[in-house]
């Protein structure tokens, strides 16, 4: 099974309004709930692909109960098209604290969305340690461990490297998809492969050009770094090559979960040990399928199966 960590989970609240005004009050004519944060996504898009799939994580409170109902549902083996071909299995740990709601406003005039994320739960030295016990328990049963999203209040900054020494150990290949501080840090253990945003390399390498910067995260620790660059696809330097992955047009939609699509796709490529290429393709394809769905941890089968057949994947001409 492939392993998802989301520490700082969330119920995922998205409002749609004619328009989105400051200063203004708003009659929202659509609310969804999903269960939420980075891994879960993940873990959702892997599901959808085939891929048995574990997500744990924190949760507790009444949007705690809400995320694993929701997870449940999802999780459960339906015969629709949309049903999962993978399963989702729920090793999230009880915590004292609420998990958290994050709150995305898409704007109907214009398809923008506005994202507010509430900084999530503390979480005690106990659940720490009870968490730390069922990852390493965890880790036997895994192929790959994505380790996705910000840390809730409590959670020190190296907590990544911590996560993904634990997983070298168990010779488990580990992705990591975060930013600011724990980015930095988590880098320096040596993850396998890294999935910044060009704004986070940025933030990390202080370069805006993505290929150097995705060279000096390769310095920095990480093995590999996919590095997304939105509409216009996804860069990856290893210890092979250098390639650039273009998508055949840009699509406009909810942006907000692409980036987990993106690292599903990595995924689905490091276990399946597919060429790099492939990887990209895979990655940029789903990006843009989850653009084209409403919410995030969905994406649109039919803008996929077109886009795969379609991205641009160049390898770089200069040396990694
Ligand atoms: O606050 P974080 O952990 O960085 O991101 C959380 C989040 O915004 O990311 C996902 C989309 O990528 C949402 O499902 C989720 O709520």
């Amino acid at each position: 099974m492939i392993l998802t960590v989301t520490l700082n989970t969330a119920l995922d609240i998205t409002y749609r309004v004619p328009e989105l005004r400051p200063h203004t009050t708003h009659r929202v004519t659509e609310a969804t709930e999903r269960p939420g944060g980075k891994g879960v996504n993940v873990a959702r898009v892997l599901a959808a692909l085939g891929h048995d799939t574990v997500v744990t994580g924190f949760v507790g409170g009444v949007t705690g109960v809400v995320l694993r109902q929701l997870l449940a549902e999802i999780a459960a083996p339906g015969d629709g098209p949309e049903a999962p071909r993978g399963t989702i299995t729920d090793a999230l740990v009880p915590i004292a604290g609420t998990t958290r709601r994050t709150i995305g406003v898409v704007d109907a005039a214009t398809g923008d969305t506005t994202q507010l994320n509430e900084p999530g739960p503390l979480v005690t030295t106990p659940e720490w340690s009870t968490f730390m016990d069922v990852y390493g328990r965890l880790l036997r049963e895994a192929s790959a461990v994505a380790l996705c999203g910000s840390l809730p209040p409590g959670v020190p900054v190296g907590t990544y490297a911590q996560l993904i020494r634990e997983a070298h150990t168990a010779g488990v290949p580990t992705l990591l998809d975060t930013s600011g501080e724990p980015l930095r840090r988590g880098i320096a253990a040596r993850p396998d492969l890294v999935k910044p945003n060009a704004e986070e390399l940025a933030g990390l390498t202080g370069s805006t050009d993505p290929l150097r910067a995705a060279r000096d995260a390769r310095r920095r620790g990480a093995r590999a770094v996919a590095a997304s660059l939105g509409p216009d696809g996804m860069l990856a330097v290893t210890a092979h090559g250098a390639w650039r992955a273009t998508p055949p047009r840009r699509l406009a939609g909810n942006p907000t979960g692409a980036g987990d699509a993106a690292v599903a796709g990595l995924l689905s490529g490091l276990v399946e040990e597919a060429p790099w290429p492939d990887r990209l393709a895979r990655s940029v394809a789903l990006s843009a399928a989850a653009v084209r769905a409403p919410v995030a941890g969905e994406f649109d089968r039919s803008v996929y199966d077109e886009t795969l057949a379609r991205v641009e994947v160049t390898e770089h001409p200069a040396a990694a």
